[in-house]
């Protein structure tokens, strides 16, 4: 038997049990069953690279977006709404059948846009090209979600559930569970909280079913038999995902603002190019990109020209900026000077461990090198990056 077939027919027996106290382990068991072959499901193919033909596209720009949908929900022609780069666009479904990247310039950033085919109920199990479209969508530090404003709300919850299966998870954060695999010494169970989902025998048998015999488990939140799954494959992909609602010209007002509504929503009409705006920011928001720009001494900084990094990925400390400018620059750097809404006042002398904010401008003062201005610290405001004032009013500083 397949490996889809053994998950159909777990699905089918988890369907036939009956949901109660009695049943519970045995269905934790049966969902970890299925998390272990879905894991196998995913595994490449031996000998292949795994992307796939026609998917392998290079990252570029600061941040990557895909457009993941049902066939003929407008993805093509949001691309080349977007960015210009065109995609072909028809009324039947599949026109595109590889992955066509565009970028989308904003804010002085670059950001990658991917268009994919449509993917169909299934996809998660290889049907059409969902397991490479997925790929491109788990490389990705956004999905939007483009769905058709006049189909079904259903259309959502299906592709949701492909994504799921193949270790997405989209909107969430990691569970709070703390597991670690031991050598010896049994399993250690523990939580700082009462848990009204699992209990200890429940997750040994999770553990049992993954033959992990010693380990620390600590739940820091009420968790679910899910989550602890999760945590345990170690392998899901927490991306953030809004939700497009593409031709809105065809619905009516009232189904308009109701669609509106729901979190993580944005509703467009391509066509009427209706709403693309509020989609860019929504866009940029979620991205959570961090603008820092380099102020040499003496001079204004060159405000369209950033280092981007993004938030999620790690966020950006005063090092990762240095070893963004330059490798080798780390060692010769004596302290930084920084304007913007990290700092507590201008400028304000920082090491390298500093966190910097989104739009925040950086001098580097190196050893054996004066600061500009002379030796006081705060002679420095009167060369004070131009834009900053401007940051003041939309941004008050911290106190
Ligand atoms: N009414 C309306 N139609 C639109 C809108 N945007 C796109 N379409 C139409 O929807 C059809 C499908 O558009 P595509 O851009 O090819 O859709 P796709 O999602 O890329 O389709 P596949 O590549 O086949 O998966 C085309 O006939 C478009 O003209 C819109 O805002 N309103
Ligand atoms: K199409
Ligand atoms: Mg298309």
């Amino acid at each position: 038997m397949g490996i889809i077939e053994r998950i159909k027919e777990i699905e089918a027996e988890m369907a036939r049990t009956q949901k109660n106290k009695a049943t519970e382990y045995h269905l934790g068991q049966l969902k970890a069953k299925i998390a272990k072959l879905r894991t196998q499901l995913l595994e490449p193919p031996k000998g292949s690279s795994g992307a796939g033909e026609g998917f392998e596209v290079t990252k570029f720009g600061d941040g990557r977006v895909a457009l993941i949908g049902f066939p003929s929900v407008g993805k093509s022609t949001l691309l080349t709404m977007l960015t210009g780069t065109h995609s072909e666009a028809a009324s039947y479904e599949f026109t595109t059948l590889t992955c066509i990247p565009g970028i989308i310039h904003y804010n002085d950033t670059k950001i990658q846009l991917l268009d994919l085919p449509g993917i169909i109920e299934g996809a998660s199990e290889g049907k059409g090209r969902g397991r490479q479209v997925i790929a491109v969508a788990k490389s990705s530090d956004l999905v939007l979600m483009v769905l058709d404003a006049s189909k079904s709300e259903g259309h959502r919850q299906i592709l949701t559930k492909e994504l799921e299966a193949v270790g997405l998870r989209l909107n969430k954060r990691p569970p709070q569970i703390y597991f670690k695999k031991k050598k010896t010494g049994g399993i250690s169970f523990n939580s700082t909280l009462p848990l009204t989902h699992v209990d200890e025998k429940l997750c040994y048998q999770i553990l049992h079913e993954y033959k992990i015999h010693n380990a620390e488990v600590l739940f820091r939140e009420d968790a679910t038999v899910d989550d602890f799954i999760d945590v345990i494959e170690g392998n899901r992909k927490y991306i953030k995902c809004v939700y497009v609602y593409n031709k809105i010209d065809v619905i009516g007002i009232d189904d308009v603002d109701k669609l509106a509504r729901q979190p993580n929503s944005v509703v467009i009409s391509c066509n009427l190019k209706l709403n693309l705006d509020r989609l860019l920011s929504k866009m940029w928001e979620e991205m959570g990109l961090v603008r820092v720009y380099t102020k040499p001494q003496g001079q204004q900084p060159d405000f369209s020209d950033p280092a981007v990094f993004s938030a999620d990925r790690g966020g950006c400390m005063v090092k990762d900026f240095c070893n963004h400018i330059h490798r080798n620059l780390i060692k010769d750097v004596k302290y930084v000077l920084v304007w913007g809404t990290s700092a507590r006042h201008y400028p304000q002398h920082c090491g390298l461990g500093h966190v910097l904010q989104d739009e925040d401008v950086v001098q580097i003062v190196k050893k054996k090198e004066k600061e500009e201005g002379g030796r006081g610290r705060f002679k420095s405001h009167s060369t004070a990056p131009a834009r900053i004032s401007d940051r003041e009013k939309k941004a008050p500083l911290k106190t």
